[in-house]
């Protein structure tokens, strides 16, 4: 099988991009997976990535955006990816807004002024959110955890959980606690079979730095600790205003391992706003059956890089002062 791939990232959260809206691929979900896994492998000669968004024809939207992880198992939505989509639909499409049908909703995506000169930024809407553990599903008595304790997970944290609409659970810390292991025990534990999770969560650690400004860093399900997560950023905001720290309506900035975004959370909805950078395209030829590829044709998107670069030293700069 022979596919163009792009290799993008959203804030250092990177995929490759497979069109199956304008190349009749005609893959099985089986197929996507594990062609999601082959490809992402780290070790491999394309360097891995954090999933695979394969884009597909859509009968009610402009394109359609299914999202796989590393781990070759398919996610209702993801942030990050979705501003590359944007992206790779408005330039394919010659649009300037558009909007992507995902696995829960229709998004409204839109192309923006460049967060960093040279740097392509795209809006994409983060929609529906609910605090109902169902959504996620979480297994408690109550129907929603807000700022409460989870003692199966830590004595002294308090979570959040919300789906938006995938899976999240929140916590607000301090320095001391996002420098200790425990974010990657506890999510070890709640990745992995157990009851309060029957599919897994995302889980994140928040700490504000100053009025309007935030790091967030995530552990994602069916990945690992990535450089950010677009949908763990945008519900992380909304936690940070509904604790006061944080105000709806404003713009949120929202520093992480690989950049930063802007939030800007609605009474229904949260903005999420930030780059769609491309690092390469190639076209891979994969064996399914032999689990190995090869790659031919590789271009770089040289000044890009070279621009985003400057955008990521910006913002860890700033967050050196905290961290
Ligand atoms: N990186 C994404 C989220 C990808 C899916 C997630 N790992 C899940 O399984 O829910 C983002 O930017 O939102």
């Amino acid at each position: 099988m022979e596919f163009n791939v792009i290799k993008c990232h959203g804030s250092g959260n990177d995929f490759f991009i497979i069109d199956e809206m304008t190349h009749p691929y005609e893959l099985t979900d089986q197929q996507r997976s594990s062609l999601t896994i082959l490809l992402c492998n780290r070790q491999s000669e394309l360097g891995g990535a954090d999933g695979i968004l394969f884009v597909q024809a859509s009968e009610r939207a402009d394109a359609r955006m299914r999202v796989f992880n590393s781990d070759g198992s398919e996610a209702s939505m993801c942030g990050n990816g979705l501003r590359c989509v944007a992206r790779y639909v408005c330039e394919k499409l010659s649009l300037k807004e558009a909007v992507i049908e995902t696995m829960k909703a229709d998004l409204q995506v839109s192309v923006q002024n460049d967060l960093y000169d040279g740097v392509p930024t795209y809006l994409v809407e983060i929609s529906p959110i609910s605090f109902n553990v169902k959504d996620l599903p979480l297994h408690i008595e109550e129907q929603e955890l807000i700022q409460r304790p989870l003692p199966a997970l830590s004595e002294d944290l308090e979570f959040t959980a919300l789906a938006v609409p995938n899976p999240h659970i929140i916590a607000v810390v301090e320095k001391e606690q996002l420098q200790s292991d425990i974010q990657k025990g506890m999510s070890e534990y709640v990745n992995g079979p157990n009851d309060l999770f029957p599919d897994g969560v995302n889980v994140s650690f928040v700490l504000p730095l100053r009025k309007g400004h935030i790091y967030v860093r995530t552990f994602e399900r069916g990945v690992g600790f990535t450089n950010a997560c677009g949908t763990a950023m945008s519900a992380s905001s909304l936690v940070t205003c509904l604790l006061e720290l944080n105000n709806k309506g404003e713009i949120i900035e929202v520093y992480n391992n690989g950049g930063k975004v802007r939030c800007v959370v609605h009474e229904d909805h949260i903005d999420l706003i930030g780059n769609a950078s491309y690092v390469f395209s190639c076209q891979v030829n994969a064996d399914l059956n032999a689990n190995e590829f090869k790659i031919k044709n590789k271009e770089e998107y040289t000044e890009e890089i070279a621009q985003y670069k400057e955008l990521e030293m910006q913002a860890s700069s700033f967050l050196r002062e905290y961290l």
